[in-house]
């Protein structure tokens, strides 16, 4: 029996002030760099400063008991520290992944040049992780859970630190009619705190005409996410930033015999990935051998592939069964305050759970080993999914993981797209960065790195920003 669901309260100003506030801010968007390609222009997503329109976002922060920020921001280093642990266990990452591996040709690719990796005992001396932990707030436990751990291309260190900005800037001008206090708002230093981990990676190479490569995808209308890291690296560390496709590496590309990578004669120190995550950006065998080269050669990869593999649905869900924590951490208090934050996770060779799953397709999620959003299975399509999947048989089902449904609690929210204010029920996914440096047994960074807060209209099942169902929103501590 669910809990009576509250009835949210209406937003604090009239649609009319709220269109007027709309104004301002999206006028404050385009003078901050809050901005993203506008599908409507052909050229946003390729030609720089072309067809740039205001990223989405909610009009007013989205609350937040302050004690669950706390508890949030508490686990980013511990999260950071358990992703390096676990990409040093290949055996771990290989069978774990062995049964995907034979229906999941993407999951297959990776794995085969993680294994290409351990037979020539590669070793990573320089590891850099910038990783973002998902949670929602479980209105029915009030309990915060992890929705997944991100450990390539998440997004939005650039854009989202700014959204916390523009709603400082917001409560002060509307002081008089909100009650809120803009200290409220928690600092976001997303961007520059991610800009210095790949500047301390980048010093940690130590040669100094070496380049940060940015792997990117042809067309990109996140660009200007990308292009504050690239700033921020110029601007206070005089690093330049080179920005390439998996196909350009390929062309472009070569390992001299000291393992150095050179890309359009440039030495590369840091290889930081905003594409190679989905099977999209593998569309010949030039993409994957460009991923197979940058694995090679002794530049920092940011993720490596150990560290892509760590951040699969199968591993998170691996990492839920009991006793396996205690492979990889000691401190029994970090074990115990990351399994609060454990959802219901299981693979689908638990009968049971199956049946549960096909009875009440409304309390799980059905999920494939895929990023960037738009992937995940719901309610009538899960069932059905399912049914299928258990009449094929064999170890299709391998290839999903299932999961507990978290509702949180919605309330009512102004949401501003393409400089139109609309007012909807919505519900929101905090998502917290976290940066890790090590160079062999010395750990240079872990910490805790910023936010990201993503708000939907809870009628939508999916929560992508960049996949065009949700905005950048920020926090409100209660
Ligand atoms: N084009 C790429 C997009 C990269 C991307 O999709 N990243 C995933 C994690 S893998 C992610 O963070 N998704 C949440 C952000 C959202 O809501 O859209 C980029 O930004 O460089
Ligand atoms: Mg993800």
């Amino acid at each position: 029996m669910s809990a009576a669901v509250p009835v949210p309260a209406p937003p604090p100003v009239d649609p009319a002030t709220a269109g007027e506030m709309a104004r301002e801010a999206a006028a404050w968007c385009a003078l901050h760099g809050l901005v993203v390609g506008d599908r409507a222009d052909p050229r946003s997503a390729t030609v720089p400063g072309v067809g740039l329109v205001h990223a989405p976002f909610s009009l007013l922060p989205a609350h937040l008991p302050e004690s669950i920020w706390r508890q949030a921001c508490e686990l980013a280093t511990i999260f950071n520290e358990l992703v390096d642990r676990v990409s040093l266990d290949g055996k771990f990452l290989q069978d774990s992944l062995s049964k995907t591996r034979q229906v999941d040709d993407f999951t297959s690719r990776l794995l085969e040049i993680h294994r290409k990796m351990m037979e020539i005992n590669k070793e990573e001396n320089i590891r850099l992780g910038l990783h973002r932990s998902d949670y929602m707030l479980d209105l029915e436990t009030n309990s915060l859970l992890q929705i997944e751990l991100n450990t390539i291309s998440t997004s939005f260190p650039g854009l989202g630190s700014l959204v916390s900005d523009l709603h400082r800037s917001l409560i002060n001008q509307y002081v008089h009619l909100l009650s809120l206090e803009p200290k409220r708002v928690p600092g976001n230093a997303a961007s520059s705190k991610f800009a210095e981990a790949l500047a301390r990676a980048w010093a940690e190479f130590n040669v100094d005409s070496a380049v940060v490569m940015m792997i990117v995808q042809p067309e990109e209308r996140n660009m200007y996410d990308q292009y504050w890291l690239t700033n921020h690296l110029k601007e206070s560390y005089g690093i330049t930033t080179i920005r390439k496709t998996l196909s350009q590496v390929e062309a472009e590309g070569q390992v001299l015999p000291d393992g150095t990578l050179v890309v359009d004669g440039k030495k590369v120190a840091v290889v930081y990935y905003r594409a190679g995550y989905t099977p999209n950006d593998y569309p010949s065998e030039a993409e994957w051998s460009a991923r197979l080269l940058i694995e090679q050669s002794c530049a920092v990869k940011c993720p490596s592939i150990s560290y892509h593999l760590v951040g699969t649905k199968k591993i998170q869900q691996e990492l839920a069964k009991p006793n396996v924590l205690e492979r990889f951490l000691e401190n029994k208090e970090e074990i115990a305050k990351l399994r609060k934050c454990f959802a219901g996770l299981w693979s689908l060779d638990d009968e049971e759970i199956v049946k549960t799953a096909i009875e009440k397709p409304e309390l799980f999620v059905l999920k494939p080993q895929r990023e960037g959003g738009g992937n995940n299975i719901y309610g009538l399509d899960l069932r059905e999914t399912l049914t299928r999947l258990q009449k094929e048989g064999g170890d299709a089902l391998a290839a999903y993981i299932l999961m507990q449904r978290i509702f949180p609690k919605a309330s009512l929210a102004y949401l501003v797209r393409g400089g139109i204010c609309h007012e909807g029920l919505v519900i929101s996914e905090l998502g917290i960065y976290g940066a890790y440096l090590r160079n062999k047994d010395k750990v240079v960074i872990n910490e805790q790195s910023g936010y990201l807060m993503r708000t939907k209209v809870s009628s939508s099942d999916e929560g992508g920003v960049a996949a065009g169902f949700a905005v950048l929103d920020s926090l409100y501590l209660t």
